[in-house]
This record gives C-alpha cells, structure tokens and sequence, in this order.
C-alpha cells in the first residue's frame, strides 16, 4: 500500500459526464493501494493558476465502467485521504422531485433519506473496532454554507444563466434502473427534491475519515413522478449532462482557489475534523492487529502505531 502525501488539501469527485477537469493544468496521475483496494480511476493531480494542487477522481471510472451499486467508495475516500485530502466537493447527476428544480439547475442538498438496498459497503469499520459517527447532517454544513455564496457568484459570472437551488433533501436509491413512478411520487411525499444513486455510502465514509464533504447535485431530468410526462430515460439525462459537465468545470474552477484557502485556516474543517474522536468504541484486547492497521491508513491519529 503506497501512503504518499501529496499535500492536496481538496478533492473533487467527478460524477455522470464529468470525467476530467481539463481546464486546469495537468501535473501527474497517482494511484494509491489502499487497504480496500484501488480507487475508481487514477486521480489527477491538477493545479490551479497559483499553483495550488488539487485532486480529481472520475467516481464511475474515466470510461464510466463502473455501476452506482459497484463504484469502489471505500478505496476512493481512502485514497484521497492518504494524499492530504481534508474537503471533498463531489458533482452528481441527479433527478428532481420538484417542479421549481428543472434540468440544468445546481443544487446544494443538506438531507438525504438512504433508500440503498444493502449491497454497498458502507463502512470502514465493519471488522473488530466498531464505531458509529454523527450522520444527522450528512453534509459539512460549514462547506455548504459557504458554497452557497461562491457557487452562487460562480454561476452568475457563467452564460449559461443556470440557478443554484439550496437546502435540499436528496433521495439515494439502488441503481440502475430508474424509479417507478409510484415511488418517485412516494420520494416526493416523503420531502426529496432530488434523486441520485451516488451520494452514499461516499458521504458516510468520508465522514468517517473525517472529511469535509459537500456535494453539488446537478439536475439533468424530472425523474418519473410528472403526470403525461415520458419517466426518465438516458436520453433525456444526457440532453442536459454536457452543458452540466461544462458548468461544473467553471464552478470548479471559480471556487477551488477560495476553497483551499479556506482549508488551509482550517476553520471550515472544525466539526469534521475530530469528529471520529468520541465515535470509536473503546478499546479492548479484542480488537484485531488487521483491522487496526487498515484504520489506521484513514485514522492515523487514533491507530497509532
Ligand atoms: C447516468 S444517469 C444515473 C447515474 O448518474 C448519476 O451518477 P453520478 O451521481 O455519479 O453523477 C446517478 O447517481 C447514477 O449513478
Ligand atoms: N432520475 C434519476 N434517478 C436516479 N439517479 C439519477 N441520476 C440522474 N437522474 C437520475
């Protein structure tokens, strides 16, 4: 297993369409072993105008060869944290739920309902330690909140004229197939504005490896709930995907600078940052040398040697 900082602070996850951040300036791909495997796709390093590195992951892998139920989350949050990675900003292609949410808008969800059927892995502590962190804001509302602001300015200096739509429930659901309709209605009563297969377990592992996440959902269809309306199809996602991968580019790039900044003061990491502290059960001689040791590749701080 390789464990090499690259002192990159934030990474960004690329979802449905977007699968480089080719208007930044290419530095080196790395790809790190981690006890739960490889991530998804080599991750790129990139730099910014000032010179500041970033890294970018293609969830689905650069060919999009990988399912939503098989994407390698554990290894993709794990290999990020082994370079230095304290912020993710990850990008999905979503379905909305509500009628003022029309394709090509930018969400800022800050709820999530788990309609995940059990498939996927959805923690790092699933061995002899056993540890339960805070999920009840599944998002780092500190990076949220700050988001909103420069997400928001970002999209206005863009000609797209897209608008940013926040403090939104996103439903997680087993792909591939699409909703029914009867429960794209039933999301809807159930207060989910938008759909998608990604978010988790990404968003509870990187809470676990006490990264700060947020994640920028992009709406490319209506999902299947409007009456006399065709339900979701391929097609109809991949009629807005493109533009929402060019935007997702220029927000990227409008906000990493700040972003890392912020990072780098470290405040916006503060509730994340420790979090895991009071999570873990105590220690007891039960616990096996193994597991310890591939905690230890999220953790260090808490499995030292
Ligand atoms: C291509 S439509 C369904 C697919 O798109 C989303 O992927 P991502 O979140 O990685 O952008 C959605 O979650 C599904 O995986
Ligand atoms: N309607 C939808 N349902 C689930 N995931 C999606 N990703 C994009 N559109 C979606």
């Amino acid at each position: 297993m390789t464990q090499a900082s690259e002192n990159v602070v934030i990474g960004v996850i690329g979802g449905s369409g977007l699968y480089h951040l080719d208007n930044l300036t290419f530095v080196k791909y790395v790809n790190p072993d981690t006890p739960w495997g490889y991530p998804s796709s080599p991750i790129t390093i990139c730099s910014l105008p000032s010179g500041t590195s970033v890294a970018f992951l293609a969830r689905h892998g650069p060919g999009h060869t990988i399912t939503p139920s098989s994407v390698p989350s554990r290894a993709n949050i794990a290999a990020l944290k082994s370079l230095g990675v304290r912020v993710i900003l990850a990008f999905s292609a979503v379905g909305s739920l509500r009628e003022e949410i029309p394709p090509g808008t930018f969400c800022l969800p800050t709820q999530v309902i788990d309609r995940t059927k059990g498939v996927r892995p959805t923690t790092f502590f699933d061995g002899s330690v056993v540890a339960h962190a805070s999920f009840g804001d599944p998002f780092s509302m500190k990076l949220v909140r700050w988001l909103e602001g420069e997400v928001g300015k970002a999209l206005a200096s863009d000609s797209r004229g897209v608008k940013l739509a926040v403090d939104k429930c996103i439903v997680c659901m087993e792909g591939p197939q699409f909703s029914t309709r009867a429960e794209s209605l039933m999301y809807r009563q159930w207060g989910g504005d938008l759909i998608n297969m990604s978010v988790l377990p990404e968003a509870k592992l990187a809470r676990e490896a006490e990264i700060s996440y947020a994640l920028i959902a992009t709406a490319t269809d209506y999902d299947a709930w409007r009456p006399h309306t065709e339900s979701v199809t391929v097609s109809e996602v991949f009629k807005t995907l493109q533009a929402n991968a060019e935007t997702s580019r220029h927000v990227a790039a409008k906000v990493l600078e700040g972003l890392n900044a912020l990072a780098v003061q470290g405040d916006i990491l503060s509730t994340e940052k420790g979090s895991m502290q009071y999570s873990i059960m105590p220690r007891s001689e039960r616990q096996q040398g193994e597991d310890v040791a591939k905690l230890r590749f999220i953790l260090p701080e808490y499995f030292p040697e």
